[in-house]
């Protein structure tokens, strides 16, 4: 576990336990305490005490909590850490200057170009390092921060005039309006800000901001449930990139002179203060972040030279006593009504009735298998994978018949789970091909396995431990939605369709494994048995054709074992198909149409549960050879 994972996760623990059961705002107070603060901010620059001086202070309070909320998408949300947020700064301020000096393109047409640059800047060079994690991405990012800034100091082209920076940038005009004074850039970065609130407090309460959340909280588990983890990693950098490359336009045109003097590394580090010092994924955290990374030094002029000195043993304090920040964020998630989608159907118990419907409606649709034992709806064929020098699955064919359950059994090491991380695109095999309904998968990525109907549990649980069960189950019905992150920034009916529709679904799953009492309850609080349960539900929740358990009832006792093998049968009856890993030989021979055993990644014997209870292969591989 790397440092940057071991930080993480104590800032989001000490979040969760603070605020999953602290009482919710009333959202009237909730409402009329954010027209307060709308209020208070549309004043402030008459307030008596507000000369041009503290409202050029206010901008850059501005400025910075812009580029803090830009990098909270980043960090906040999906997790990753980015020391090198001030590049993409950088180049929205150098296409605003260049654009606008060299070819007098008006500063407010700038404004989307100098996002649209930053985020395919983003993307351009966050694309081939996405998949590294922590401490390794964290070093890439400083590197990419120092290599902009090396470039525009290097004056490439002659465009960016090098250390000597770029001068007589324009001022924007909106119509016969020219931004002119304080009071203008004043008014103009904080209304960025309100709609870039809106926009981040939109995206958070969607499917797009949820798996954002998904991938912080476990990578490996949203990708093995449908989430496509690189995309939505990509996403947040580009996303992130763009609005402080809208930063970078408003900071050239309010200076009107840039050098590459603005872009340090010292820069980058003071947002990651800014963002954490304030509150992890927390907006009135990151304004307040913003406002003490700024004000501070104003107030305290003589001591400026020892600002990080001062923010640096601040964050040090922070870590041991308010790992959250000064203002973390407030999980509104907790209930139903945190989800923030309006209109939900009431009570509550409508939504599980309305998911039942669905999955009705949809396996109705689904075309009809009519003779099962013929056709297999998984096959692997001559499936072979090596670690080194040791062959964990060797030469592997195995036939799942449709709407029967599958075992595969063997002692401990003998490849099964290798066997199911090939099938579900964890590992791409050595030799061998995967076949699902006929066609080949070999080599898909496991979210696109997941799209195309198999769902699976793990092994050691793994949960999103710090989301509520419902949250965790509205992760299956993600891999289906359609809609984008403009349909949530603008909350399209589409959007509502869609998210009501993987309310009701993940609802409905919920209730069908004995969860719905639990639904508000964060994922880690459950008991171990539940825990288990309450992963086949967000399998379910995928509308998988093929469910694949491994050892779904490792750490069970007997009762709840006897209640999976009822929850199995059941699913059965609603036209599942299963593949089984299982240990617990009641369970094997109780539901099993079908075994087949695995030793030392070969198959030694199949057939139906009787003729393997007694098979002397099975037995000597389980308890060994009989000395003569
Ligand atoms: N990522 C890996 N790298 C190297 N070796 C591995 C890896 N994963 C599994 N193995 C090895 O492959 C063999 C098969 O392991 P696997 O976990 O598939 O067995 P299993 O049948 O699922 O065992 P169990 O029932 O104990 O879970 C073991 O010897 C294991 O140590």
């Amino acid at each position: 576990m790397d440092l940057t994972h071991i930080f993480q996760q104590r800032i989001h623990n000490s979040q969760v336990s603070n605020d999953s059961h602290k009482p919710q705002r009333s959202p009237i107070i909730q409402k009329w305490f954010s027209g307060l603060i709308v209020l208070l901010f549309l004043l402030l620059p008459f307030f008596p005490f507000m000369n041009d001086y503290w409202i050029d202070v206010a901008f850059f309070v501005g400025i910075y909590a812009l580029l803090g909320l830009s990098l909270n998408i980043v960090l906040g949300e999906v997790g990753l850490f980015d020391l090198g947020h001030t590049a993409f700064y950088a180049i929205g301020a150098y296409t605003t200057a260049i654009l606008n000096t060299q070819f007098n393109i008006p500063i407010l047409l700038l404004l989307p170009l100098s996002a649209i640059m930053a985020g395919a800047f983003a993307y351009l060079v966050m694309s081939p390092v996405i998949h590294l994690r922590g401490d390794y991405l964290c070093i890439v990012t400083i590197g990419i921060g120092e290599i902009v800034r090396i470039i525009i100091v290097n004056n490439p082209w002659g465009l960016t005039n090098g250390p000597n920076g770029i001068t007589g940038i324009g001022v924007p005009q909106i119509g016969p309006l020219m931004i002119l004074s304080s009071t203008h850039f004043y008014y103009l970065i904080w209304g960025l800000i309100a709609l870039a609130i809106i926009a981040l407090i939109r995206l958070q309460r969607s499917r797009i901001g949820r798996a954002w959340n998904y991938i912080r909280e476990d990578a490996i588990a949203a990708e093995l449930n449908g989430i496509d983890v690189r995309s939505y990693k990509l996403l947040a950098f580009v996303l992130g990139a763009a609005i402080a490359g809208i930063t970078g336009n408003v900071y050239a045109s309010k200076m009107m002179i840039i050098s590459p003097d603005s872009f340090l590394f010292m820069e980058s580090a003071l947002l990651f203060c800014i963002v954490l010092l304030g509150g992890l994924g927390s907006v009135p955290g990151t304004l307040f972040g913003a406002a003490v990374i700024v004000v501070f030094p104003e107030i305290f002029r003589q001591f400026a030279s020892f600002r990080l000195l001062f923010f640096g043993a601040a964050l040090m304090v922070m870590m041991i006593f308010r790992p959250g920040g000064i203002l973390p964020r407030r999980r509104g998630h907790v209930g139903l009504e945190g989800l923030g989608i309006r209109n939900l159907p009431q009570p509550d118990e409508i939504l599980v009735q309305n998911g039942q419907n669905r999955v009705q409606n949809l396996r109705a649709s689904l075309p009809k298998i009519t003779n099962p034992d013929s056709s297999a709806i998984l096959e692997t064929k001559r499936i072979t994978l090596h670690f080194g020098g040791l062959t964990a699955v060797n030469f592997f064919d195995l036939h799942v018949k449709p709407k029967k359950i599958t075992s595969l059994i063997g002692p401990n090491g003998a490849g099964k789970t290798t066997l199911f991380n090939i099938i579900t695109g964890i590992y791409r095999p050595s030799q061998g091909q995967v076949f699902f309904q006929n066609k080949e998968i070999t080599g898909l990525k496991p979210h696109q396995i997941v799209q195309k109907g198999i769902a699976r549990t793990f092994q050691n649980i793994r949960l999103f431990p710090n989301m509520t069960c419902l949250e965790n189950v509205m992760s299956g019905p993600h891999c289906h939605a359609r809609t984008n992150y403009w349909s949530a920034i603008l909350r399209t009916p589409t959007q509502y369709q869609e998210e009501k529709t993987i309310v009701e679904i993940s609802s409905h799953r919920l209730h069908q494994v004995g969860l719905w009492e639990y639904r508000n309850e964060l994922a880690r609080n459950l008991p171990y048995g539940k825990q288990r349960y309450l992963e086949i539900a967000r399998a379910l929740a995928t509308s998988p054709q093929l469910l694949i358990l491994d050892e779904p009832s490792s750490g069970l006792n007997d009762k709840e074992s006897e209640d999976l093998m009822e929850l199995l049968q059941s699913l059965i009856s609603e036209g599942f198909t299963i593949l089984l890993i299982e240990h617990d030989m009641n369970v094997v021979m109780g539901v099993s149409d079908w075994i087949a055993v695995m030793d030392m990644g070969s198959k030694i014997a199949e057939g139906v549960p009787a003729d393997i209870y007694n098979h002397p292969v099975v037995i000597e591989a389980y308890l060994g050879k009989e000395e003569e």
